[in-house]
């Protein structure tokens, strides 16, 4: 039986209008150095990550103009954007959350960044706060 529920804090997502900018911020910040920077461009981001701990810092940049990224930063301006929890079985746990009453956002597994399997749960249905669930994609 897998492990049910959210694992820990696996990244906080951060909406910035450039990632060359910000990594120069966070690294200063964070007194280390971005370890990646990958584009998903089915979700039209680009990503840039800083491992702390347990938990890493994502930062995301619209990689064009119709990305989510965009929309929010037009909208809201900078800053934190999503909270992503680790689950070790991403499509029990939508299951669960469906059963909840949580909206998905995605019935899918979607492929993300750092080799992860994700789904997003509307931020209408949870306190206000964009939710992300990942799994590693142990394919
Ligand atoms: C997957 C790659 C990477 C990874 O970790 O692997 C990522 O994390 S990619 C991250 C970018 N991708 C996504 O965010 C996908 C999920 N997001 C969405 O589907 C949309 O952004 C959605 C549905 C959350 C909002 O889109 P919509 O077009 O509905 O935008 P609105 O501005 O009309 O928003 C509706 C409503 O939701 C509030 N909202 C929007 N974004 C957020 C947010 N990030 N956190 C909290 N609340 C948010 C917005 O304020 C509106 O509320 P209202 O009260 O009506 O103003
Ligand atoms: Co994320």
């Amino acid at each position: 039986m897998p492990n049910q529920g959210f694992l820990k804090v696996e990244h906080i997502g951060i909406a910035v209008k450039s990632i060359k900018a910000s990594n120069e911020l966070f690294s200063k910040l964070f007194g280390k150095e971005a370890y990646k920077e990958e584009k998903v461009e089915s979700e039209g981001v680009v990503t840039s990550f800083f491992q702390l701990g347990e938990t890493k810092i994502e930062l995301l940049e619209a990689s064009r103009e119709d990305s989510p990224i965009a929309k929010f930063i037009e909208k809201r301006g900078e800053g934190i954007h999503h909270i992503a929890y680790e689950v070790e079985d991403i499509i029990s746990e939508m299951q669960r959350l469906k059963n909840e009453g949580f909206i998905l956002l995605n019935e899918v597994p979607k492929q993300g960044a750092d080799n992860k399997l994700v789904c997003f749960l509307h931020p209408k249905t949870t306190n206000g706060v964009l939710v992300e669930i990942c799994q590693e994609n142990r394919v």
